[in-house]
């Protein structure tokens, strides 16, 4: 499917309000399979909300959200949105493998090739070594990277990364993000990432920069003019 052209989402006029704050201000926006596409804006410009939207984990309060390969949205087709968050969100109590398991067996894969997939999973993030040590027995970065296995483990043709390089010092963030990179290539997805962090946005194809809930440019990256 990457770079065929099928669409995965389409927003149309897109608004989200939480009481008086405008977060997203009528946006239309198109993500595309095999896009790469980096969210950028100043803090508070709607970069989080917007990535919401399109995960489908959050509605908006105007406009309309569609996804033309998942009727009913995401929340009908567990696992083919993967989400990476700034914080991996590991449960504590769980191994590395369960935790990466546990989306799979929600989305009704059988025991058995959830564990499978976890464990590709991990291994395509050379974590192998890592699957039964629990989160606290993890490094930061090997923590994230599990948080990365986690999403595409389903192999969903779409990830939405919020600000996943945030929390990491600059060597990390930047082995994350490479990780982050292969493992989308790998599994065919598209991804779409909010980062403050350039070095991750010159690696996409496409920039969308946001100000104030608005999308205000759609820029190849590399191209003087959007
Ligand atoms: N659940 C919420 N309740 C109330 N206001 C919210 C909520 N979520 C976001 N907002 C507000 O919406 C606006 C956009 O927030 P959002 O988190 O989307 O911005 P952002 O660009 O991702 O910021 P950052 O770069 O700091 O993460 C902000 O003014 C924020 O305070």
């Amino acid at each position: 499917m990457t770079g065929d052209g099928t669409v995965l989402f389409v927003g149309t006029g897109l608004g989200r309000t939480f009481g008086e704050v405008t977060a997203v201000d009528d946006v239309s926006c198109l993500v595309v399979a095999g896009d790469r596409i980096a969210v950028t804006g100043p803090s508070g410009s709607g970069k989080s909300t917007l990535l919401h939207l399109v995960a489908g984990i959050d509605r908006p309060t105007s406009g309309t959200a569609t996804w033309p390969r998942l009727p009913g949205g995401p929340l009908q087709h567990p696992g083919s949105v993967g989400i990476v968050f700034q914080q991996p969100n590991l449960l504590p109590d769980l191994t590395a493998l369960e935790n990466v398991q546990l989306p799979l067996l929600l989305a009704g894969h059988t025991a058995e090739a959830a564990a499978e997939a976890a464990a590709e999973a991990l291994r395509t993030l050379e974590l192998g070594h890592l699957a039964d040590r629990l989160p606290h027995e993890l490094s930061g970065g090997q923590a994230h990277r599990v948080a990365v296995a986690r999403a595409v483990a389903g192999r969903p043709e779409l990830v939405v990364a919020d600000e996943p390089t945030a929390a990491l010092d600059g060597p990390t963030a930047a082995h994350l993000a490479a990780a982050l990179l292969a493992t989308v290539e790998r599994v065919g997805a598209a991804l779409l990432i909010a980062t403050h962090d350039e070095t991750v946005a010159a690696r996409m194809r496409t920039s969308w920069s946001m100000t104030h809930g608005t999308l205000t440019r759609i820029t190849p990256i590399g191209a003087d003019t959007c």
